[in-house]
């Protein structure tokens, strides 16, 4: 396999070089953005709690629907953090300033709605835990 030319700029020439940028993409995400770490350990928490309540397959596809949302969020914030920053550098651009706190939103609103997922999925196994 031809190695990577860490300055390219055209198009991938074969599957292990688009698969070798995508892996990069992940892990730019997970170096440069703090909150893609806490939803790391959000999401290995869940998986964890969920091997010890033992879930049904119902209740993974929720989990598993829940933390993808909330990487799904993340990634899409961080490249609209990249574009908006290719266009308008360090300069306050009010236009910026709405797409940047949009995607920071996006963000908030897929952790929110992550939680709410995993309380309604895993409360009634704590419940039957207790009982
Ligand atoms: N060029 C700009 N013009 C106007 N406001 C900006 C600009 N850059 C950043 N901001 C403001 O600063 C906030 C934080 O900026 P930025 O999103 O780059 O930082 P961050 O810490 O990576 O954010 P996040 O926690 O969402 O990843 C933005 O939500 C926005 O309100």
């Amino acid at each position: 396999m031809v190695l990577p030319d860490k300055r390219q700029t055209q198009k991938n020439r074969h599957f292990g070089q688009a698969f070798y940028h995508a892996i990069v993409g992940i892990k730019t995400v997970i170096k440069n953005e703090r909150n893609m770490r806490s939803h790391l350990v959000s999401a290995t928490l869940v998986v964890i709690t969920g091997f010890l309540l033992q879930v049904n397959l119902n209740a993974w596809c929720w989990l598993a629907l829940a933390i993808a949302l909330v990487w799904f969020a993340e990634f899409l914030n961080t490249v609209i953090e990249a574009i908006v920053n290719i266009i308008v550098g360090e300069k306050f651009d009010p236009n910026a300033k709405i797409a940047k706190d949009v995607a920071a939103g996006l963000v908030l609103l897929a952790a929110g709605l992550a939680v709410i997922i995993g309380v309604l999925v895993l409360t009634p196994y704590l419940i039957k835990l207790l009982n």
